[in-house]
């Protein structure tokens, strides 16, 4: 199952910890044809940034500049910890004559594992990842799925610190992507910056606390705040405070996604409640009834704004449209 809406709402970005990443004003060149103009981000320990655009937008040549496998053509990026781990799983994965355990064994021991803890780790991802009964079986014979899996297994031997995963949902079956976002989502409570390129809107909303929209190499939107990134259009109401019976009565009702205490320049003490759009009138009835007054009420920007740079890519032809 995916997280519900409301089991993410208590675990916001925390904007105070130092950055692991900071990209200044990066820019690369293919043999002289710029392929990514101006980019500048920053990640924190425990987010997820989602990048999104279409085929060809810069991506994957993003997301190998952070894992340090291609360079900057100029700009600067700069690594916030000393011996930073770093997991990462590429877009495309080749089937190898090796069976899935020996590739991970040897992947593990590479990322610095004991023997006997990449056998571990290894045994606990697979059975994870439902690939248990293969693996024994060369990596040539595996499907693209099965790849995927084993791809991005490789990425989580060592539960690093920083995990970049280039669509880690393609290939997947509907089970398979329920599995990795409570995964992604458990690594990121842990404390793991997740930083990822994805196509399902879905994904974004689980996981993400900042989009990067990509075209043609530059930054052309970013959107911060989980709040911000929901499928659902939502509303941000602030209100008066009421008596706990009746705050407890609203905060039950139907939709309600997230209710905090907000300062008012007034000196009163006043709520800050997030509700799916649908279920506001239903609210404000409520707190005015139960004797609130309304401060604000606030449209929030979801996500419709921007789906169309997620739509999956076998639709999007080149992209460039
Ligand atoms: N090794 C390379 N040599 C030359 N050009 C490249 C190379 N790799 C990527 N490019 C170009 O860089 C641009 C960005 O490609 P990239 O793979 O980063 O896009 P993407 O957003 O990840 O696309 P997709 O959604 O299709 O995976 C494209 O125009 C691509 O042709």
């Amino acid at each position: 199952m995916f997280l519900q809406s409301t089991d993410r709402i208590h675990m916001p970005e925390d904007a105070d910890a130092p950055p692991l990443i900071t990209l200044t004003r990066g820019a690369k060149r293919y043999r002289g044809r710029p392929v990514l103009h101006d980019i500048s981000m920053i990640v924190r320990p425990g987010t997820a940034t989602a990048l999104i655009g279409r085929n060809g937008s810069g991506k994957s040549t993003l997301l190998s500049i952070l894992a340090g496998l291609l360079r900057l053509s100029s700009g600067e990026l700069t690594y916030g910890r000393q011996g930073l781990t770093t997991g990462y799983a590429p877009e495309a994965f080749p089937g190898l004559k090796l069976t899935a355990e020996d590739y991970l064994h040897d992947m593990g021991r590479i990322a610095g594992l004991s023997r006997a803890a990449a056998v571990s780790r290894v045994s606990e991802l697979l059975a994870i990842f439902k690939l248990g009964a293969s693996r024994s079986h060369p990596l040539a014979g595996f499907s693209k799925g099965m790849l995927q899996k084993v791809n991005l297994i490789q990425s989580l031997l060592i539960r690093p610190q920083l995990l970049l995963l280039d669509e880690p949902m393609s290939g997947l079956d509907l089970p398979a992507q329920h599995m990795l976002t409570e995964l992604l989502q458990e690594l990121k409570s842990e404390g793991t910056a997740l930083v990822f390129s994805v196509h399902e809107p879905q994904t974004v909303e689980a996981l993400a606390d900042a989009v990067y929209v990509l075209q043609e190499g530059r930054i052309i939107r970013t959107i911060h705040g989980a709040e911000n990134l929901r499928t659902v259009p939502s509303v941000h109401i602030v209100y008066t405070d009421l008596p706990p019976v009746e705050q407890q009565a609203v905060m039950a009702l139907p939709g309600v996604l997230h209710m905090l205490p907000v300062p008012d320049s007034a000196g009163a003490a006043c709520t800050g409640l997030t509700v799916e759009q649908k279920m506001s009138d239903t609210c404000l009835q409520q707190i005015l009834a139960a004797g609130g007054s309304i401060i604000s009420v606030e449209r929030l920007g979801g996500l419709s704004g921007i789906t169309e740079w997620m739509d999956p890519k076998e639709e999007n032809g080149s992209g460039r449209g």
